[in-house]
């Protein structure tokens, strides 16, 4: 069974909810992603989600982006982030899976870069500009590699084009949770929570929120309308200020039940 799969079972038994944080690979130097995913494994993220970086990160906010120029400028290649990860893979047992455009997948060649990645260790991609009716091109290919296609649905799909989306997923559904880019916000649409619900109600595998998600409430608040959540820009921007106990305590407002009265 697939990594991603497996994490999420336990998960479901131990009535857990799921905590992923985003990091952008070649940030500060490739030589620093060991540390930071031994870190966020220690500090009790369920799945990693690594980003690659890309010159035209057309769904992403300010912070994610300049991440992504110091990756690129530290001299971060997709050959050299699958090198890294396939050095990392035997010290780190939760998933980890792979954020990147697609552009960068084909100008590696599809074939080489699915066998590549599933030798190194990859669970999972997630590939925001892959529309469902193009997933053809990857999708079979990487799922018969045992890499599961994390898919992503917004607040705008039509429910029935949610259903169709859920039903072929794999590992979780990636719900979206505010109508434009990455980035941390400070609140969220009222009706939110149950959009999340009547995504958690048409999807048989696990519904993780993100997108904006930058504090313990946030956490806890989605949490209790989802299987878990998913946290780029803020945790990028802990990391660059050093702030790791911030980082932890994130993480840890993922393990506590809200009691509500
Ligand atoms: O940064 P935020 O607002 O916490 O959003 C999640 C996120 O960073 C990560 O999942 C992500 C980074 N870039 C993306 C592009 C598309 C979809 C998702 C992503």
């Amino acid at each position: 069974m697939n990594r991603v799969e497996k994490v999420f079972q336990s998960l479901k038994q131990n009535k857990e909810k799921a905590f992923v944080p985003y990091i952008m690979a070649g940030d500060g130097g490739l030589e620093t992603l060991a540390e930071k995913i031994t870190f966020l494994e220690k500090a009790g993220a369920t799945a990693i989600e690594i980003g690659i970086p890309f010159s035209d990160p057309v769904a992403d906010g300010p912070v994610i982006q300049q991440a992504g120029i110091r990756a690129l400028e530290a001299g971060t290649t997709l050959r050299g982030v699958l090198a890294k990860i396939a050095e990392i893979r035997p010290i780190v047992h939760i998933p980890l899976i792979f954020m990147t455009y697609m552009n960068p997948i084909i100008a590696y060649g599809i074939g080489n870069f699915i066998s590549d990645a599933s030798r190194s260790g990859v669970d999972g991609l997630i590939l925001p500009d892959l529309p469902a009716e193009e997933e053809e091109i990857i999708a079979p290919i990487a799922e018969r590699s045992g890499i599961e296609i994390i898919r992503l649905v917004t607040l705008t799909s039509p429910l029935e084009r949610i259903e169709a989306i859920a039903a072929k997923g794999k590992g979780f559904l990636y719900a979206v949770t505010v109508n434009g880019i990455t980035g941390a916000r400070k609140e969220f649409k009222d009706e939110l929570g149950k959009h999340l619900e009547k995504v958690r109600d048409v999807s048989p595998i696990p519904v993780l929120a993100g997108f904006g998600i930058s504090e313990p409430e946030h956490v806890k608040e989605m949490n209790q309308h989802c299987d878990g959540v998913i946290v780029g820009s803020k945790i990028i921007e802990l990391f660059q200020s050093g702030e790791l106990a911030k980082v932890e305590e994130l993480i840890a407002s993922s393990k506590i039940e809200e009691i509500k009265l």
